[in-house]
């Protein structure tokens, strides 16, 4: 466990399929409300573009839209709240817990030392998440924006993570988000489950 402030951050786990919005929505909280984002995808890809040791492990996983050993990850989204500032902070947390051994990971190593009110779960049907990631692909120049790393990331989605959102919603604690509309209108239900904290 990490040693408990006096005060503890909120952190809000968001999770969806890939395409269904969640670093979209969460540059706009950080943007009108001052959130902090951490995005496990973008600190992974990050970790791997560094050469460190375990870049090609990284990025194998990703090209096969498996998902990372959480010692991995949770170290890396540790650091980062930490650079953030811990205290006192309200977290946006994208892409984590995408398995049952990030969860376990992330209740061993981080656990009660944060408050999770609830997880956001941006819902959005395959087609329209394939439209925007092949969309997305002629620019973000990511190596997993194919249809052949996609099909593997949404079995994965459904495997894996789907599991994940059902714990915390029978945990009460699931706020599911229509992410099939405009930008705008999903983002008004964001601010909308998230009145108290914003
Ligand atoms: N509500 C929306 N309507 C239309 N396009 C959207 C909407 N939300 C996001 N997009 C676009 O869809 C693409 C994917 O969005 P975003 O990167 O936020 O998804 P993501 O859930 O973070 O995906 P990934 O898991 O692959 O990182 C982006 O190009 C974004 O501009
Ligand atoms: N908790 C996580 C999050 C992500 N990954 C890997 O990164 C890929 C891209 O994630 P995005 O959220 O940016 O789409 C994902 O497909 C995984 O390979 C992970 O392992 N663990
Ligand atoms: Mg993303």
């Amino acid at each position: 466990m990490v040693d408990t402030p006096s005060l503890k951050p909120q952190v809000f786990f968001v999770l969806g399929g890939p395409g269904s919005g969640k670093g979209t929505q969460c540059a706009k909280m950080v943007e009108k409300y001052g959130f902090a984002h951490l995005s496990a995808g973008d600190l992974l890809r990050e970790e791997r573009d560094s050469g460190s040791e375990t870049a090609a492990l990284i990025n194998q996983c990703i090209v096969e839209g498996k998902i990372v050993p959480v010692e991995i990850t949770c170290q890396l989204l540790k650091k980062g709240m930490e650079k953030q500032g811990w205290a006192a902070k309200r977290f946006l947390i994208d892409g984590f817990p995408r398995n049952q051994d990030n969860y376990d990971g992330w209740s061993k190593v981080i656990g009660d030392s944060v408050d999770v009110p609830f997880i956001l779960f941006m819902d959005a049907d395959e087609d329209t998440m394939i439209a925007r990631i092949i969309e997305r692909s002629k620019t973000s120049g990511r190596n997993d924006d194919n249809i052949e790393s996609l099909k593997k990331r949404f079995a994965t989605f459904r495997n894996e993570t789907m599991p994940i959102v059902e714990l915390y919603e029978t945990m009460g604690k699931c706020r599911k988000i229509n992410g099939l509309r405009g930008i705008e209108e999903v983002f008004a239900d964001l601010e909308t489950v998230f009145a108290g904290f914003i």
